[in-house]
């Protein structure tokens, strides 16, 4: 037991604290990232463990995120996209008092050169990583639109927020996803879809009610979701049977808020949250939204 530890309120105690101190981070830190996009917009010239080039920003963003939450008390792992192997802050993930954090340090990368919509993803695990969906304590993103807000899922509620000033303003509370879908955006190339997402993508799309939304970074389109309803999927691919985004980084925060917001997130059969991390940077088909639109899309798949 670590000198944090004493008894089980008082590890529940400490983990609530440490909890608020890197939500706190997050949100503090938001500004510098967005600032610190500025001039690193080239290439970093090596690539991350996904076997894609960095961008300077990545390993910006990466960096100040590693040196200020590995600095919190009770933050015992950091892993993130752009880095192999997770960073052993002291104590274990498994201890009650203490957590691990899990960082997309900044999503969408590729719309640096466009400067277009970015964000940045973390989720906080109770557990050492990689780490189910499950045992996600908070979840959450900041999106750098015109506007830097941030989404956060804690305590079975989700919380809108502007970062503009000193402190975090509450925008809006108990955020539901709506239940008439209005908004749709598929990644990867239409060619490789397989048939039977195929089949889905052209249901969604014929619908009138519905409007085409891709911008490319998965924060901006997802945060679209969530606000009008609807559906965001990155999904298996012929010659990619587990899609691109990753389960740790970005799968998991992102079902784990829009579950929180009254959504569905699905791998094609199962909620996100239900599939077992074999390796740290383990990729998985992902898509999320309104509830009912995720219920026809596993029908679909079946
Ligand atoms: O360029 P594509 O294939 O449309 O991929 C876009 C997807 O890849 C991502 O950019 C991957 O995230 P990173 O930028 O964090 O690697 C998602 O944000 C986005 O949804
Ligand atoms: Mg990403
Ligand atoms: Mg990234």
């Amino acid at each position: 037991m670590s000198e944090r530890d004493g008894d089980g309120a008082d590890a529940e105690r400490d983990r609530a604290a440490t909890v608020d101190a890197i939500v706190d981070v997050v949100a503090d830190s938001a500004e510098d990232i967005r600032s610190g996009l500025v001039g690193r917009r080239g290439k970093a010239g090596r690539e991350n463990p996904s076997g894609e080039v960095q961008a300077e920003a990545d390993v910006y963003a990466d960096d100040l995120l590693e040196e200020r939450l590995s600095a919190i008390d009770g933050v015992a792992e950091y892993a993130s996209e752009e880095r192999a192997d997770v960073i052993d802050c002291g104590g274990s993930a498994a201890d009650p008092d203490a957590v691990a954090v899990a960082v997309d340090p900044l999503d969408g990368s590729s719309n640096l050169e466009p400067n277009n919509t970015m964000g940045t993803v973390f989720a906080v695990y109770d557990e050492p990583l990689p780490a189910p969906g499950t045992s996600i304590v908070v979840s959450g993103w900041v999106l750098y639109g015109p506007i830097t807000t941030m989404a956060l899922a804690r305590d079975g509620t989700v919380t809108k927020y502007e970062l503009s000033g000193d402190e975090p303003t509450v925008v809006e509370e108990d955020v539901t996803i709506p239940d008439d879908p209005l908004v749709y955006g598929f990644g990867g190339r239409v060619p490789d879809w397989p048939d039977d997402f195929a089949d889905f993508a052209r249901a969604v799309e014929s619908d009138p009610s519905h409007k085409l939304r891709y911008g490319g970074a998965m924060i901006g389109d997802v945060n679209q979701v969530l606000t009008y309803g609807g559906i965001f999927a990155y999904p298996a691919l012929d010659g990619s049977p587990r899609g691109k985004l990753r389960l740790q980084f970005e799968g998991n925060p992102i079902g784990h808020l829009v579950e929180t917001a009254g959504g569905r997130s699905s791998d094609g059969s199962r909620s996100l949250l239900s599939v077992e991390p074999n390796e740290l940077h383990d990729r998985v088909p992902l898509h999320v939204g309104t509830a009912e639109l995720i219920d026809r899309l596993e029908a679909t798949l079946e």
